[in-house]
C-alpha cells in the first residue's frame, strides 16, 4: 500500500461525512460517495452536509463523486459506511466495480437482517481474499466531526492493514487504537444499540439512576455472554468497542436508539419515534438479530429480549420492566464473569 493510500468512503450521511472529513483533514487524498447526487452536489458546492451535520464545515480538500465506479476506481482501500440493512447490497454492487488491490474497511455497526450475519461474514463471502477492517468504537460523528477528542478502535485480522488504517484515523483530538478480534469488536458495536435502547426506556419513565445503571451493567453481562459464547474475547468488549460505546450510547443524548428508547418510555409510537429522529436507527433490526444468535446459542438474554418484544409491540414498556424486575432472585454470577446463565 501506498505512503498516502487513496482512501473512498461510501455512504454520506453523518459517520460517513464525519470520517471522510476526518481523513481529508489528516492529509488523505478521500472521495465521498452517496447515492443521492443532488446532495453530494450541494455538498461539494456549499462545503457541507445540511442533511446531516448541519454546521460543520468540511474540508476544501474532500472530494465528492456520485458514480460509484469512478468512486472506488484506483482507491486503496474502501470504508463502508452504508447502515447494516444496506451492507450487503453495497458489497453486491462493490464486486464487479473493486479493482484486485483494493482493501475492504466497514463503520457500520449491525447485522445482515434475517440471518444474523456478521458484516464481516458477508465481506468474506463477497469480497474474499482482501484486508479486511471494522471502524468502531465510543464516536458520535457530530462531535468527531467537531473535532471533540474521541478514541475509536481499528480491528483486522491483518495486523498490519489495522495499523495502517487505525494511523489513516489517528488525529490531534482523535486516538485510533487496534485490534485483531473483528467478531468482539463488531458485536459490541451493534448489541449496544439495543442495550441503549433499554436504558432510553427506563429514562423515558422516569425510573432514576439506579435503574440506569443497572441496566448498563447487566446489559454488558449479556454482551459478555453472548459475546464469549461466539468466540470474542473478553478484553475487546470491555474495551472501547464495547463497554466504551455501550456507556456512550446509554448515556448520551445524541444516540440515536437512546432517543428511541425515550420515546418509547415516553408512550410515543415507534414509528412517531423513528420519523423524528429522521436518522438510521439499527437497534430496531438489531434486535431480532441479536435474540436470533441467542437462541442459537441456548442463551437467556432478558434485557434484549424484553427491548425485542418492546419495538415489536408485544410488551409496553412497563410490562416490561415487570418481567425483569419478576425474574427469579439469583446470584450475579452464578458460573463466574463469563457463565452462560
Ligand atoms: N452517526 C454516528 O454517530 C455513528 C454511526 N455509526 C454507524 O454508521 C452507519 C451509518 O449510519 P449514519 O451515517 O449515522 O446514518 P445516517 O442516518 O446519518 O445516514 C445514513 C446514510 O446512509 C445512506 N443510505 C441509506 N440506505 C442506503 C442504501 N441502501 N445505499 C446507500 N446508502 C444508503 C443514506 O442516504 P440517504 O440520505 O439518501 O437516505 C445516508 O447517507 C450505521 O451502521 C451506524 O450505526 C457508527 C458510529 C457513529
Ligand atoms: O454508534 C454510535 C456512537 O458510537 C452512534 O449511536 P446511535 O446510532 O445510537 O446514534
Amino acid at each position: 500500500m501506498p505512503d498516502k493510500p487513496k482512501l473512498t468512503v461510501l455512504g454520506a450521511g453523518s459517520w460517513g461525512t464525519a470520517l471522510a472529513a476526518l481523513c481529508a483533514r489528516n492529509g488523505v487524498p478521500t472521495r465521498l460517495w452517496g447515492r443521492d447526487a443532488g446532495a453530494l452536489a450541494q455538498m461539494a458546492a456549499q462545503r457541507c452536509n445540511a442533511r446531516y451535520l448541519p454546521d460543520v464545515a468540511l474540508p476544501e480538500t474532500l472530494q465528492y463523486e456520485a458514480n460509484l465506479g469512478t468512486a472506488v476506481r484506483g482507491a486503496d482501500i474502501v470504508l463502508i459506511v452504508v447502515p447494516s440493512h444496506a451492507f450487503a447490497a453495497m458489497l453486491d454492487a462493490l464486486v464487479p466495480l473493486l479493482d484486485a488491490g483494493t482493501a475492504i474497511a466497514w463503520a457500520a455497526k449491525g447485522f445482515e437482517p434475517g440471518t444474523g450475519r456478521f458484516l464481516h461474514e458477508l465481506v468474506a463471502e463477497k469480497l474474499p481474499g482482501r484486508p479486511a477492517a471494522v471502524v468502531t468504537g465510543p464516536s458520535f460523528a457530530k462531535e468527531v466531526a467537531t473535532g471533540l477528542p474521541s478514541a475509536v478502535t481499528v480491528h483486522s485480522d491483518d495486523d498490519a492493514f489495522a495499523q495502517r488504517l487505525a494511523g489513516l484515523l489517528h488525529a490531534p483530538n482523535l486516538r485510533a487504537y487496534s485490534g485483531g478480534d473483528v467478531l468482539g469488536a463488531e458485536l459490541g458495536g451493534a448489541m449496544k444499540n439495543v442495550l441503549a435502547v433499554a436504558t432510553g426506556i427506563a429514562d423515558g419513565m422516569n425510573l432514576g439512576l439506579n435503574a440506569r445503571a443497572g441496566l448498563i451493567t447487566r446489559g454488558m453481562n449479556e454482551m459478555l455472554r453472548l459475546g464469549v459464547a461466539l468466540g470474542a474475547r473478553p478484553e475487546t468488549l470491555i474495551g472501547l468497542s464495547g463497554l466504551g460505546d455501550l456507556v456512550l450510547t446509554c448515556t448520551g443524548d445524541l444516540s440515536r436508539n437512546r432517543r428511541l428508547g425515550l420515546a418509547l418510555g415516553q408512550g410515543v409510537a415507534i414509528d412517531e419515534a423513528v420519523r423524528r429522529i429522521g436518522q438510521v436507527v439499527e437497534s430496531i433490526l438489531t434486535a431480532d438479530e441479536v435474540a436470533r444468535l441467542a437462541a442459537k446459542h441456548g442463551l437467556d438474554l432478558p434485557i434484549s429480549a424484553g427491548v425485542r418484544a418492546v419495538l415489536h409491540g408485544e410488551v409496553t414498556p412497563a410490562e416490561g420492566l415487570k418481567a425483569l424486575m419478576a425474574r427469579e432472585q439469583k446470584p450475579e454470577y452464578p458460573h463466574g464473569l463469563f457463565g452462560r446463565d
